[in-house]
């Protein structure tokens, strides 16, 4: 099955057709001045700022507020929301669709396929990604105030966002999951995660929801989305970041609210931290790599202020940001996303180009980064099935040195900081294998997920995501079938196109008609296109996002627009090239020396292990400003 993708040509009209315009939720400020209403009047005033707006916000000049936090997802194609409005989709018969934890047991089970090639690192980046793409309001148990949430008048709809925590987990109850189809009571309770985020719901418009974080890839989990929140992160001196120091070691600064925030401390002595997201404590590897960007920050900052030393704490900050940043652009596209959506697919979408040492100016103006809906709440979410659930403890020479269950650590990173966990749990990161990507899932996510200490069970990710996908009522996977160049399925016998007659047989005994097929159902059994780990409706949405992302970003790193774009000179672009995540791990491991050149890849003897010192790495001394001295000081 050979697939044509199509980014570039189906951007311009989706914008215009399906992006609501921001004027509809940010109104120009000309509205009758009442408390509520001065809320909504929110149109940012821009600055010619020299670097990135921490929400985001005035990336783009003629629309301050595309990809800023706070503000509604984008969609491929209209929501299908049975009322129009706000209601939960119904299949086509007016039945309800099947239970979200019948389809997760039916399509998900957990059947373990290890990757022959690529490392958790691979799982891991992809989750840091994803924190800093989007976080839709309300899906974690902080939350976040939706103060953005207005009508086309100018009314504020809603200043909080009403979550009741029943709908966060969908529990099971103990005993033994093969019987649970049975148990109604379970079921009824699944059900309960709907009615959630029905935030921008205005008159006759569709209910549109809200991501907290800057849509663009900017690292906004390290720097926070808002000034306020930057502020807490900061030690206002030498341009670094907070830091809480253990046992001669560099962390996270430690959170205050402990036990709210780390639900699974046993004290409230334990380490729980602080970070530029709120989920940054959610698994051991998540946070590890976090802290891994912390401490990047941090070595930035201080040769940076080595070479200049007349730079005040602000200047330091902010360059070493933005190198920062340009970093992990560098290697998400470069890097990561080669080995997901296929490095042919990539070059002949424009996601990525052959330089050849020179800029990229493919920045356009146009180009709406906003995230999409099917990405953050269906596509993205596919690579849960790339989490394994025991993590290796691996030494210096990778040998394995014990493992720890992940339902165990949920919520809880004081694991990171015993005994030498910190670089045995980095060298896992690029040692121990992923699981292959397929549409099994293992069971510490579909059945243990936030398990308390002393509970047998936890919560089901891939049925909270096929229930999530409901609440924001995405098309139907036969819709994006359509959207993506692929026939729409008029019978279910239409679909072995690109799925196998077993998956169909699934989907026929879940749905009633082709049409009732969830997008978050029928994308995750798709057979993968060759070179990549997806599907391809999955890829074709993938690259559809990735691609706005990258040309909608004015401060994308290879954009030499002079006075506009990022301001780095071609020879720290060349530098920042050098960039690769495997020198991420060896600068800011405790004490890791021993690295592969491709740390997505598994060690061959084509990826060996070599000394950390011999990767690439960036010559900083480039960032020294020259001309701050005149001429006859420096002789
Ligand atoms: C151990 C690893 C991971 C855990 C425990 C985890 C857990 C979760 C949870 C609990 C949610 C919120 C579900 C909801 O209430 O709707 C979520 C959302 C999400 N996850 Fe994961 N996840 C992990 C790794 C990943 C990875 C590797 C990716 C992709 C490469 C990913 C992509 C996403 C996306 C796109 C969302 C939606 C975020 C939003 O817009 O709100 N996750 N995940
Ligand atoms: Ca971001």
């Amino acid at each position: 099955q050979s697939y044509h993708g199509k980014a570039p040509f189906i951007t311009s009209y989706i914008k215009e057709f399906f992006h609501p315009s921001p004027s509809a939720y940010f109104p120009t400020g000309n509205e009758q001045s009442s408390s509520e209403e001065a809320q909504c009047e929110i149109e940012p005033t821009c600055t010619d700022a020299k670097y990135r707006s921490y929400d985001g916000s005035c990336n783009n000049r003629i629309n301050p507020t595309w990809g800023a936090a706070q503000t509604t997802f984008a969609r491929l194609l209209p929501p299908q929301y049975a009322d129009g409005i706000s209601a939960p989709p119904v299949a086509k018969s007016g039945n309800e669709l099947p239970l979200a934890r019948v389809v997760s047991l039916t399509l998900f089970p957990d059947i373990k396929y290890i990757d022959p090639r690529f490392t958790l690192a691979v799982m891991q980046y992809g989750q840091i990604i994803t924190h800093d793409m989007d976080l839709a309001a309300g899906t974690t148990q902080s939350i976040p105030h939706a103060t953005r949430c207005c009508t086309n008048d100018g009314q504020l709809l809603s200043s909080d966002l009403i979550i009741p925590s029943s709908c966060f987990a969908i529990l099971l109850p103990e005993g033994d999951p093969q019987t649970l189809k049975s148990n109604k009571k379970c079921m009824n309770f699944v059900r309960t995660i709907t009615n959630r985020d029905r935030n921008c719901v205005s008159g006759t418009e569709p209910a549109e929801q809200i991501s907290t974080v800057s849509h663009f890839v900017d690292l906004s989990l390290v720097y926070g989305n808002t000034p306020q929140v930057n502020g807490q992160l900061r030690e206002f001196d030498g341009g670094r970041l907070l830091i809480s120091e253990r046992n001669g070691q560099v962390w996270l600064p430690q959170q205050s609210n402990v036990s709210a925030v780390c639900t699974n401390v046993q004290s409230s002595n334990e380490p729980c931290y602080l970070a530029g997201d709120v989920r940054v404590n959610q698994n051991p590897q998540l946070t590890l790599l976090q802290t891994i960007l912390l401490r990047e920050h941090n070595r930035l900052a201080y040769a940076l202020s080595q070479l200049n030393p007349h730079w005040d704490d602000e200047t330091v900050f902010q360059e070493a940001r933005k190198i920062n940043i340009a970093q992990h652009q560098h290697i998400t596209y470069y890097e990561y996303l080669p080995l997901l959506l296929g490095v042919t697919n990539l070059f002949k979408n424009g996601l990525v180009h052959h330089s050849d040492g020179d800029y990229v100016n493919d920045y356009n103006e146009n180009v709406d980064p906003t995230i999409i809906n099917e990405h953050a709440t269906s596509a993205f979410r596919f690579f849960h099935n790339l989490i394994v659930g025991f993590l290796n403890l691996v030494t210096e020479h990778r040998e394995v040195n014990g493992n720890i269950r992940l339902s165990d650590w949920f919520n809880r990173p004081a694991i990171l900081e015993e005994r030498d966990n910190f670089d045995e749990l980095t060298r896992s990161l690029s040692t121990q294998a992923q699981r292959k990507s397929t549409q099994f899932v293992d069971s510490e996510i579909t059945q243990f997920l936030f398990r308390q200490p002393k509970q047998l069970y936890g919560a089901d990710l891939k049925a909270t995501d096929i229930q999530r996908a409901r609440d924001h009522a995405l098309a139907s996977y036969n819709d994006l079938r359509v959207f993506c160049g692929l026939r729409r399925a008029r019978t279910f016998e239409d679909f072995l196109d690109v799925i196998s007659p077993e998956n169909v047989a699934k989907l026929a005994a879940l749905y009633e008609h082709p049409d009732d097929v969830e997008l978050s159902a029928g994308s995750a059994v798709e057979a993968l296109v060759p070179e990549t780990l997806v599907g391809p409706v999955n890829l074709c949405i993938l690259t559809e996002q990735f691609y706005r992302t990258r040309i909608g970003d004015r401060f994308f790193y290879e954009n030499g627009a002079p006075d506009t774009g990022p301001g780095f000179s071609l020879e720290q672009l060349n530098e920042i090239r050098k960039a690769s995540f495997a020198r991420w791990l060896c600068d800011n491991g405790n004490n890791v020396e021993l690295m592969q050149v491709r740390a997505f890849e598994v060690v061959t003897e084509s990826n060996p292990l070599g000394p950390c010192e011999n990767l690439p790495s960036i010559d900083l001394s480039l960032w020294k400003e020259k001309k701050y001295f005149p001429v006859w000081l420096t002789k």
